[in-house]
């Protein structure tokens, strides 16, 4: 099979990326996860694919599936990863990228000092009918959540996205209430979810469980939605730095109708080649 591929990360959030163009990269929900298992495959959050784009003045289209095997719309780390990786490869000598995603249409660039900044298009709140720049209660809408209630902002980047205001993200609990509120009914194809401390009007702190793979050391979208909540909120400016676990990234959003700009590294930590599918996890073998 000799199927060539990249290790990236971007902060720490890891990507196993396939060059889609130049080799045919067929994919299950089997492999994927058999890939991204840390102990019987390589081992990440999310698999990443480049594959030719379908549409004329865009340069590729972007595959993002998570680490449970599901396919999803968009994803702002690997975005950078991608721009970084088609250029490393020679897919393209551009600066300036259009990737076309199951979430709508974004632009990477990458910058004179290798960081990347993508512009990842407008948000929406997901699942309201008013506009943002009136935001009413849907901006804190209350939810009833393992006999607590909770106010949360529901925003969509493409993908679904659940921000909750927190005191402490430290002691945020990530890995209790994140996986209730990624299955509660408000949102049909699941969430991510993101717990925010505001620490200045324009530094936010964000812990993340992000739908597929769990509890992460970034989400670049969450990144992204929890700036948008937090300007909805009228807790930070038009432009903000977003501390995750596995470090920054800067945010800028001007508001209602525009798109957010997202700039962070994209650092890729090894090449390989797959001679065959990695095993799929036996069912014996343990958490
Ligand atoms: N890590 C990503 C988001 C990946 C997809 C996400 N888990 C989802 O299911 O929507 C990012 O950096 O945005």
């Amino acid at each position: 099979m000799n199927l060539e591929f990249a290790k990236m990360h971007g902060l720490g959030n890891d990507f196993v990326v396939f060059d889609g163009v130049r080799q045919a990269v067929e994919l299950t929900r089997e492999r994927i996860r058999a890939i991204a298992d840390r102990r019987f495959g390589i081992g990440c959050d999310q698999v990443l694919v480049l594959e030719p784009a379908e549409r004329s003045g865009v340069d590729f289209a972007y595959r993002i599936y998570n680490a449970d095997g599901g396919e999803v719309e968009q994803c702002g780390n690997g975005a950078r990863c991608v721009a970084l990786f088609a250029r490393e490869a020679g897919l393209t000598d551009k600066d300036r990228l259009r990737l076309e995603t199951l979430g709508g249409e974004i632009m990477p660039r990458i910058l004179p000092d290798g960081r990347v900044t993508v512009d990842m298009g407008v948000p929406h709140l997901e699942g309201a009918d008013i506009p943002l720049s009136e935001p009413g209660e849907w901006v804190r809408a209350p939810l009833e959540v393992a006999g607590e209630r909770r106010r949360i902002t529901a925003v969509s980047v493409g993908n679904p996205h659940c921000v909750l205001e927190v005191e402490d993200a430290t002691a945020a609990p990530l890995s209790t209430l994140g996986p209730v509120l990624e299955h509660h009914p408000l949102f049909p194809n699941r969430a991510n979810v993101e717990f925010v401390e505001v620490r200045s009007p324009d530094r936010i702190r964000v812990r993340v469980w992000e739908r597929g793979a769990g509890v992460t050391l970034a989400c670049g979208t969450g990144a992204c939605a929890s700036v948008v909540a937090a300007r909805l909120w009228d807790r930070v400016g038009p432009r903000a730095e977003v501390e995750l676990d596995g470090g920054n990234l800067t945010i800028e959003w001007a508001g209602p109708e525009e798109p957010i700009l997202m700039t962070g590294p994209a650092v890729i930590t090894f090449r390989g080649v797959l001679g065959q599918w990695p095993a799929s996890r036996p069912a014996t073998a343990g958490p």
